[in-house]
């Protein structure tokens, strides 16, 4: 029998793709020596495989590449703290939203009175750095004008840049201030992460198919209530 729906072919094939950027705790982190994924997203995709009754398989992924990887089909779902956009509304469905985000600025503890405004961090001689191709990238070109906006390739390491010295601010997801600075005690400080300059959220992104939505969904539901997602996001998170 011919397959129905993605779905049908993700169940039938016995294994569940998933698009991974492997640059982003406590979202998702690819080891480079034993070349596992793990973080939150990583536990998540498993609780989704075993809803699913399949296996997981990570596809690894980049954000400037994840629309093209995720056109070129090479995977059903991309999670790893993926923030819904329009851009990729168009072209995918996305879960419900499973957390509340938007941009905010981490800093040097020391710098953080400093850049609590746009005003205060669009000046010459500030020195932004983002990862390259995602919404954080594009929210510094669109909100800054004079400072300086550095595209570092190496998520992973833009928050070492700002320690040293290097670089004085990035923009980024809330929840990434917050882990970032629990990293770095009392050298990045998260300058309002409780109260952002816009406003996103994060969600799972899929092929267009309704009837993986509404699996998804399903499954997001009753993770949040019989307590697997509370359980996943204080390993996480907390
Ligand atoms: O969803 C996106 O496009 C992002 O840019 C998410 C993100 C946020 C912070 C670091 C890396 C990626």
């Amino acid at each position: 029998q011919q397959a129905q729906s993605r779905l049908d072919e993700i169940i039938k094939r016995g294994i569940l793709r998933v698009g991974m950027t492997g640059d982003y705790l406590p979202f998702t982190y690819l080891d480079k020596e034993t070349k596992a994924f793990r973080g939150f997203d990583v536990d998540m995709a498993q609780s989704l495989g075993k809803a699913l009754g399949v296996k997981v398989e990570f596809v690894p992924t980049s954000w400037p590449q994840m629309t093209r990887d995720f056109e070129a089909d090479d995977f059903d779902i991309a999670m790893g703290g993926v923030s819904i956009t329009f851009d990729r509304q168009k072209k995918g469905l996305f879960s419900t939203p499973i957390m509340r985000e938007g941009k905010t600025p981490i800093a040097r503890c020391a710098d953080k009175g400093k850049f609590e405004t746009i005003a205060e961090i669009d000046k010459p001689g500030t020195r932004i750095i983002v990862n390259p191709g995602g919404t954080n990238e594009r929210f510094a070109r669109a909100h800054v004008k004079t400072a300086e906006i550095r595209v570092f390739n190496d998520n992973t390491k833009i928050f070492d840049e700002i320690a040293k010295g290097d670089a004085d601010l990035m923009m980024t997801d809330a929840s990434e201030t917050r882990y970032q600075q629990k990293l770095h005690p009392g050298v990045l400080c998260a300058v309002h992460p409780d109260k952002p300059f816009d406003f996103a959220e994060k969600a799972y992104w899929m092929q267009r198919d309704v009837a993986l939505k509404a699996f998804v969904d399903q499954w997001l539901h009753i993770a949040r209530e019989d307590g697997s997602y509370a359980k996943i996001y204080a390993a996480w998170f907390e």
